[in-house]
């Protein structure tokens, strides 16, 4: 049975790429300015329920054993959804109609795999304390998946370990030819780095951080792990106390008030005084504290959920019951799959954590790795303009990794252009007196500028738009195998390629080209 969860105070957590800046420094930049001043939005509605594949409802033995154990031991609370398959991918189909502010999907925390921010060592049977102290948060989560998976039958969420998907499907594991195909120096190099942190990160492990007499696991185990965490993991303010560690609290403290009266050791008035005032103070130190701090978690069964940036729904922490929740933002017909969002994530980072592109995701950018290097091309003297940009506050590197939107460019990177397009007499005014539209003729002169250097970046790839989208309607592109399969690789890349062009494409459009 449904169930409404009334007022009952909500914080939400987002797909854990949102805690991390370092891991999106393209959506840093905030401040997106088109390019001209009517910009006309391109974005398709959210998707019909009925353009939807169909769902196809999974009963195999894993996920009836998984289901038996959420409704039983693990005390899930789940109704109206059950795992289904679309179009090959799994996740939650509405399994009758769904009314809108429904809750869907409760699970309690002691059934969630959760971090906590200084939480000890989870794990000492597999991981040392060193180890565990120096390691990341997705380092952590994998050695207590990894962990949960060594204990087998005997571990308490063995049902859910089993379901989990063997290949989580994301770029680290391919090969450089698969990461060419791409088409899109921004990813290829984000991925090699996660490669070399990763590596370097197993390698402590192995070298120095296993607990004693535990057998390391291999690389591709821990990289497993690591995956599945960072495609499944939630993350989202840290509420220090639960409501009934508060209670206990409260009890304490009222206790001593009588104990403290009954004995006559102090003025009743002052005692009790003290006792609110130390409650209080309690109470506002874990809310200040739960600003600044963050928990990670995945929890069984909302980890079915797929994303789209369309939905409203997402997972949020519910204080009074110390659980996991997820309730419907509208009406959800039998058979339609309810999605939630992981919060706004451009291709990049959906690609690079989660292995999928969305089609014409709204958060969506085209990261142009070095734009200087375009603007030498229709700029000659821009050696020496540039040198005076790098030596302004602006800096050189608001023309490294400059963000693009469907909406047009980045405000910096605008002045940036303005100045570098300016007069030597109107750009001795310094890179500061660009911030602002110019005249009619300079606007102009910028607006094709900008359009050159989006025309250079598709142009540089390997493939056009048009020839991209003519394979994937043929099915050259490589058809669904299993995630992982260089099949599903090839179509994968793709179609994230062809995103990535109708970005700039788009952007040309905006611009009147
Ligand atoms: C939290 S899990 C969701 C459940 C997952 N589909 C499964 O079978 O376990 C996240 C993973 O689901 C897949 N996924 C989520 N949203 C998707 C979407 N809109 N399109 C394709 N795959 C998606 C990606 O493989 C991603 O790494």
């Amino acid at each position: 049975m449904l169930q409404q969860l009334g007022h009952v105070k909500q914080h939400s957590l987002r797909g854990a790429q949102q805690a991390f800046p370092s891991d999106a420094p393209a959506r840093r930049r905030a401040s997106v300015v088109a390019v001209r001043a009517s910009v006309t939005p391109t974005e398709p509605a959210p998707q019909a329920a009925q353009q939807q594949p169909p769902a196809v409802m999974l009963d195999d033995s894993r996920t009836q054993a998984f289901m038996n154990w959420a409704r039983g031991p693990a005390s899930i609370r789940f109704a109206g959804v059950k795992p289904s398959t679309f179009a090959g991918i799994r996740g939650l189909a509405a399994s009758g109609d769904i009314a809108n502010d429904a809750l869907i999907v409760e699970v309690p925390r002691r059934s969630a795999v959760v971090l906590a921010p200084k939480q000890r060592n989870s794990c000492p049977g597999m991981v040392n304390d060193e180890w565990w102290k120096a390691a990341p948060w997705f380092a952590k989560m994998g050695a207590m998946l990894l962990w949960h998976k060594r204990q087998g039958a005997q571990s308490p969420l063995a049902p859910w370990i089993a379901q989990l998907p063997a290949d989580a499907g994301v770029p680290l594991t391919w090969s450089d030819k698969q990461l060419a195909a791409l088409q899109y120096p921004y990813l290829v190099a984000q991925v090699k780095e996660q490669q070399r942190e990763w590596a370097a990160l197993y390698d402590t492990l192995r070298g120095s951080g296993m607990a004693a007499g535990a057998p390391p696991p291999s690389r591709e185990e821990f990289w497993w792990a690591m995956s599945v965490v960072r495609s499944r993991t939630f993350s989202g303010p840290y509420i220090g106390s639960t409501l009934s560690d508060r209670l206990r609290l409260a009890g304490l403290v009222a206790a001593l008030v009588v104990g403290n009266t009954a004995l006559g050791l102090a003025d009743p008035a002052k005692t009790l005084s003290a006792a609110i005032a130390v409650f209080l103070f309690n109470v506002l130190y874990e809310v200040i504290l739960s600003r600044s701090l963050k928990q990670y978690a995945i929890c069984p069964l909302i980890d079915l959920f797929n994303h789209t940036s369309a939905a409203q729904s997402e997972v949020s922490y519910n204080y009074f019951g110390d659980s996991y929740s997820v309730v419907a933002s509208r009406d959800f017909k039998k058979g339609e799959q309810v999605f939630i969002t992981y919060g706004a994530q451009s291709n990049d980072s959906l690609m690079q954590y989660y292995g999928f592109a969305e089609p014409d995701n709204p958060q969506d950018t085209y990261v142009i790795a070095d734009m200087a290097r375009w603007v030498e091309g229709f700029r000659p003297a821009a050696p020496a303009r540039l040198q005076a940009l790098a030596a302004s506050s602006l800096g050189a590197a608001c023309l490294r990794n400059v963000a693009v939107q469907r909406a047009g460019f980045p405000a910096e990177a605008l002045q940036a252009l303005r100045f570098l397009l300016a007069s030597d007499a109107e750009a001795a005014a310094g890179v500061s007196a660009f911030s602002k539209a110019g005249s009619a003729d300079a606007e102009a002169q910028l607006a094709e500028a900008l359009a050159c250097v989006v025309t250079a970046e598709l142009a540089a790839a390997p493939s056009s738009l048009q020839e991209d989208l003519a394979q994937q309607a043929s099915g050259s592109g490589g058809k669904k195998g299993g995630a992982g399969s260089a099949s599903a690789v090839e179509a994968m890349a793709l179609s994230f390629r062809i995103e990535k062009k109708k970005v700039l494409s788009a952007v040309l459009k905006n611009m009147g080209g």
